[in-house]
């Protein structure tokens, strides 16, 4: 059994800030995971060198449940993003590691390929309606079986998910925090204008999605998302801080626009209640923040009993290890639904050499054995970390509201 000789923690910035473990076996062969958490990328960095790093060394690398039971139920201060984001680091590494040694690609270890691939979405997203739709047609053209769309508010002067860059988004914009003026009102008057017409342009061919970012009441939500229904969405991402599961219920009384949320969740428990009353139809959570693939299995197979299907997070700030761990997870699971796929820069490739490769709307993660990516670590040391933040969101009256 390979056993744990050393563990790293390197902490590099192509762009943007990314943590990676590496963990190191007396087998010759080491594993690595991704503990990216953005805007606080630091406290995890800590959490694993000072504080998990001493209990790995001399574990059986093949221990994979046992070592996440150790982490988790022996933090004692079970959960939060920055545990669960550092316990996922270590699982993601394990696996890659048991998978190395196997000499299978990932998911030939999670059970074998249930699909040929994974379905992504692109990300379009523009200043106007017009320009939003000219970038969608882009992605169709590109192969793309589903786009997410995020368009400008009028009397707005920002919003989540428009950027100047149309290939690259990046929210961590600033060394502090960037504030943004937000109205409810203005956006619910636009969202359903936005896919009126994209419906009217794109047709009915595609998936459409669209990301609220958590920024309504229930009933806010639940109106926008009836508004929507003629629209057909893939989901409605967000639709409200999910923190009370139960906020769910006047949505889903109101409309029958599928739901999806969970990116910022961090444990079963934050979406046992949304999946056990089918209050959602898509669960976000992914393998970086969730707690790695060991829990991630445990939240695909809950949410298989309720006809839940997964949404991975897969956003920039989740490293290509992030990426190719949940491509293997994806092609294991029967209920997989569908892959979030925001394009990381060259520079971020250059880092994280992988296997991971798009093709006609899907993304395969490739034979390699182990995860299929890499951590090059002469390149992470051009790119010296640099302090960044997610905005924040004020109201018109100046009260703080969810970014
Ligand atoms: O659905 C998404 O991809 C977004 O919600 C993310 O871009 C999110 O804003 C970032 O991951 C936050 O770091
Ligand atoms: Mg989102």
């Amino acid at each position: 059994m390979p056993k744990i000789t050393a563990a790293r923690v390197i902490t590099t910035c192509p762009g943007r800030n990314f943590v990676t473990l590496k963990i190191e076996t007396d087998a010759g062969v080491y594993g690595v995971g991704d503990a990216t958490l953005n805007g606080r990328e630091l406290a995890v960095a800590s959490y694993l060198e000072d504080h998990v790093v001493p209990c790995l060394i001399g574990r059986d690398a093949h221990r994979i449940e046992d070592t996440w039971q150790y982490l988790y139920r022996g933090a004692y201060w079970r959960r939060g993003p920055v545990t669960m984001s550092a316990i996922a680091a270590v699982d993601m590494a394990l696996w890659d590691i048991k998978a190395k040694v196997a000499g299978l690609p990932l998911y030939q270890l999670l059970g074998g390929a249930c699909r040929q691939g994974c379905m992504v979405y692109g990300h379009a997203n523009g200043e106007t309606i017009e320009e939003t739709l000219q970038e969608a047609e882009r992605y169709i053209e590109q192969g793309y079986r589903a786009v997410r769309l995020q368009s400008g508010v009028p009397g707005l002067k920002s919003t989540y998910g428009v950027s100047k860059d149309k290939d690259f988004y990046e929210p961590a914009d600033a060394d502090l925090p960037t504030e943004n003026l937000w109205s409810t009102e203005k956006y619910l008057r636009s969202a359903p204008e936005l896919f009126a017409a994209a419906r009217e342009r794109l047709g009915w061919d595609v998936h459409l999605l669209h990301d609220a970012h958590h920024r309504m009441t229930p009933i806010e939500a639940a109106r926008l998302a009836k508004d929507l229904e003629p629209y057909r969405l893939f989901w409605l991402e967000d639709a409200v801080p999910a923190e009370n599961q139960e906020s769910f219920r006047p949505i889903r009384q109101h409309s029958t626009t599928p739901l999806a949320v969970g990116e910022v969740f961090n444990s079963i428990w934050d979406c046992k209640q949304l999946i056990e009353e089918q209050l959602i139809d898509y669960i976000r959570a992914t393998v970086l923040h969730a707690g790695g693939i060991t829990q991630m299995r445990r939240i695909a197979s809950l949410a298989d009993l309720y006809r839940v299907r997964t949404g991975c997070h897969g956003a920039t700030d989740l490293s290509p290890i992030t990426m190719s761990a949940a491509l293997h997870f994806g092609l294991s699971i029967p209920n997989f639904g569908i892959q979030e796929y925001m394009r990381h820069t060259d520079d971020t490739n250059t880092v994280f050499p992988h296997g991971y490769r798009f093709s006609d709307g899907y993304l395969r993660p490739g034979e390699q054995p182990g995860l299929g990516v890499d951590i090059d670590e002469d390149a992470a040391e051009q790119f010296p970390y640099r302090r960044a933040y997610l905005p924040v969101n004020r109201l018109q009256d100046g009260s703080m509201h969810d970014w």
